[in-house]
């Protein structure tokens, strides 16, 4: 079993399917993809009263309950009623399975509301239900048994199942197969392999490449070890009645199945990520209360999250938000392109799941729309992380010319046309000859220049290229502030309303707002830029080719070695010269992202502790007697902080060691007289460290405050001296 499971990688592959309705990739460069939306309609015990009605394999009319006239929703596929697993399988699922064996990531989720049928879909029939302790602890009952033989079996299964038999009857059978299962049931990751406390979702330095850190990714060659896996995934996995629906699924569940082939190439990974998704509600028809509607809540904001990406997408927006919601971060290869995507839209069709089946329609319109880019084909072996691969390239290339004008050189080619007869004729006379050298010097006074209007096409290719990293960069810091901003008041992404604008943090938003439109216009004229060197870089390359290749037809043997080897010189000396340059700018790429980087984790490092001293506080005025635990964690938190600077002496006399605040030189820089021990609890500082003083703030403002009110003048003995303690140190570190 291989731990810390990588949710999303980027992988390619070398093939398309066909079957798709509008364009899966095929290899070779990226290709225009859409997202495929298809609808399902839910067999209804009902006859009458149904707001649905199938007109075709496309489209189907919805009744809005005679406010007005049936429309028509077109979608790529439309399952009817009677449509059976298989169908929606092979019609779905079996081509994204195909990819996948050809090292294409791809990914089919189930959306729509709660008992329109997605578990249905992804797992077949639930059979019966069972209670599992650790999750009725969290309030939840766990369980989803579904028959892995049965005709009726969902997506999952039989995607698996297909990979399997493509594998087992592939001529060399080298692949492998791993999988991984999770939930998010209120926002908090559950593996269901390996069922224990919440993971955490990691992301790379990028923000590109989303991993669940210590999630199970379990390697089996077996088919019936993968089903099982499942199988045990599913009993796990978080389940309630609801008035709705009396085996809701409370949780998103999200598997993923990798599959690595060995090639001669390399070895190519496909991975196929099978998404149920909790149902939107509303809490009136579920008529939940307490942890039901909690659940609730956490489900409607992170489809809410998705809806929001969706719109986003569709729009054709070039900034997406999908840090909303783990789902959406988990989700955001499948929805950005880099996935090949399906998109199961289920409905309801009784009349009075009307609005839920409207708003289902609605959205998986709108998907309809989301196109993208998909990426090329990709060798796990190679190294993807651009720039420093894309100037690796360019110095390569430039190698390479160095290498072929060297054999050109030492090659010896029977000499053609003028040059034979030349060599041929008797002496030549003084006029010829200056005529030649003449004739000799404008060649390579051409082939140098064409050589050097070449380098300095790449030098501005790459210039190009470093400033759209670097616009990269600066869009996602201002997506940094915007959902800061929107973070704090509670709202989610989106360009702010008009009546709001008065507001701190509306003027904030406006302004981020401004800034990422004006890196929008910056990116599109610097791509423009880039599209027209690379064309005249293409062109001036066959100039040169051109002239390089009149060289026999003009001069003797001897001379064209000479310009030869003038022209390996200065390749030479270019490709070192763009070497130090590539280095210098993936050096400056690499600590602006890290500055990024260092910043999202100081305001995530505020927040803590921002909640941490509201905690603190509700502590202190309520007189709360602190668990054992949670001192022993506090003196933790202490040690940690100081562990560079407690003297043998500070330990000895069992004292935690001083509180380093903001504006201490050191953590050493206040003394361990100045801690009072009297209080558990150490005072946390909110003053910003002067590294970020010219920081996040600066654009992002101050801190949220916590909620709580200030401290009254009732204030407890303790918490008073947390306070003076905080202003001991503070006058201490005045002086
Ligand atoms: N195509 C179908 N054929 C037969 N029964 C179906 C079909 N689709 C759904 N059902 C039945 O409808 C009920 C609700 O379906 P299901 O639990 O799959 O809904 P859901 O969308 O996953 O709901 P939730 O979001 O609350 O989990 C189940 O009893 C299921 O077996």
């Amino acid at each position: 079993m291989a731990q810390n499971g990588c949710w999303s990688s980027s992988s390619g592959g070398s093939s398309s399917s066909a079957t798709q309705s509008r364009g899966l990739a095929t290899a070779g460069g990226p290709q225009e993809e859409r997202l495929v939306v298809v609808v399902r309609v839910r067999p209804s015990a009902e006859t009458n009263d149904h707001c649905i009605d199938v007109i075709s394999e496309k489209s189907l009319l919805f009744d809005d309950g005679g406010k007005s006239r049936p429309r028509q929703y077109s979608y790529d596929y439309v399952f009817k009623e009677t449509d059976t697993q298989e169908k929606v399988y092979k019609k779905t699922t079996a081509p994204l399975v195909r990819d996948v064996l050809n090292g294409y990531n791809a990914a089919v989720f189930a959306y729509g509301a709660t008992g329109s049928g997605k578990t249905h879909t992804m797992l077949g029939p639930c059979r019966k239900k069972t209670t599992s302790t650790a999750n009725s602890e969290r309030g939840a009952t766990a369980a989803y048994d579904v028959d892995a033989n049965n005709n009726e079996s969902g997506l999952m299964v039989r995607a698996i199942e297909e990979i399997f038999h493509n594998i087992e009857n592939s001529p060399n059978n080298s692949s492998k197969v791993s999988i991984s299962y999770l939930e998010i049931y209120n926002e908090l990751i559950r593996d269901l392999l390996n069922p224990g406390g919440p993971l955490e979702l990691r992301e790379d330095h990028r923000g590109q490449r989303i991993t669940v850190a210590g999630l199970s990714e379990i390697t089996t060659t077996s088919r019936q070890e993968v089903v099982s896996l499942l199988l045990k995934g599913n009993k796990a996995r978080t389940m309630e009645p609801t008035a709705a629906n009396q085996t809701s699924s409370r949780s998103h569940a999200l598997l993923s199945i990798t599959v690595q082939t060995k090639t001669p190439l390399g070895t190519k990974q496909g991975r196929l990520f099978l998404t149920d998704l909790a149902g939107s509600e509303r809490a009136k028809k579920t008529k939940n209360r307490g942890k039901r509607l909690q659940e609730g809540a956490h489900i409607n904001r992170s489809l809410l999250a998705l809806g929001n990406c969706i719109n986003a997408l569709s729009g054709g927006a070039r900034y997406v938000n999908y840090r909303d919601s783990k789902l959406t971060r988990l989700l955001k290869e499948a929805l950005s392109g880099k996935c090949k995507t399906v998109m199961i839209a289920h409905v309801a069709p009784e009349g009075k799941h009307r609005d839920e089946t409207k708003n289902t329609l609605v959205y998986a319109d709108r998907a309809n729309s989301i196109s993208t880019r998909l990426q090329n084909s990709v060798y796990l072996d190679e190294v993807k992380d651009f720039p420093t691969k894309h100037y690796q390239n360019l110095v390569s290339e430039l190698r390479e010319e160095v290498t072929r004008l060297r054999s050109k050189m030492l090659t010896e080619r029977p000499r053609s046309g003028a040059a034979a007869a030349a060599a041929a004729q008797p002496a030549r006379t003084t006029e010829e000859d200056d005529k030649r050298k003449t004739e000799l010097r404008y060649l390579r006074e051409q082939i140098v220049l064409t050589f050097k209007q070449q380098m300095k096409l790449r030098r501005k290719l790459l210039e190009a290229e470093s400033h759209l990293l670097g616009l990269e960069l600066d869009a996602e810091r201002q997506h940094m502030i915007i959902s800061h901003w929107q973070g704090r008041m509670g709202k989610l992404y989106d360009t702010p309303a008009d009546d709001d604008i008065e507001s701190e943090g509306a003027i904030a938003l406006k302004n981020a707002w401004g800034e990422l439109s004006a890196i929008e216009k910056e990116t599109r004229r610097y791509k423009e830029i880039r599209e027209r060197t690379e064309q005249e870089l293409e062109m001036c390359r066959q100039k040169g080719v051109q002239l390089e290749d009149e060289l026999p037809e003009r001069i003797t043997s001897d001379e064209e070695r000479e310009l030869l080897a003038l022209l390996c010189r200065v390749h030479e000396l270019e490709a070192d010269k763009v070497s130090l340059q590539a280095e210098r700018l993936a050096r400056q790429a690499e600590l602006r992202r890290r500055d990024l980087q260092l910043l999202r984790a100081e305001r995530q490092r505020r927040l803590c502790e921002d909640i941490i001293s509201s905690q603190r506080r509700l502590i202190e005025e309520g007189n709360v007697e602190l668990p054992d635990e949670l001192r022993e964690l506090y003196g933790l938190y202490q040690q940690e902080i100081h562990a560079g600077v407690v003297t043998p002496a500070t330990s000895s006399e069992r004292k935690l060691p001083p509180i380093y605040t903001a504006g201490s030189e050191s953590p050493g820089s206040s003394s361990s007289s100045e801690w009072s021990p009297g209080s558990p609890l150490p005072p946390i500082d909110s003053q910003i460290p002067s590294a970020f003083q010219d920081g996040p703030d600066r654009h992002m403002g101050p801190l949220v405050n916590p909620r709580l009110p200030k401290l009254s003048a009732t204030a407890t003995p303790a918490t008073r001296r947390g306070t003076s303690i905080r202003l001991v140190k503070h006058t201490a570190n005045n002086t």
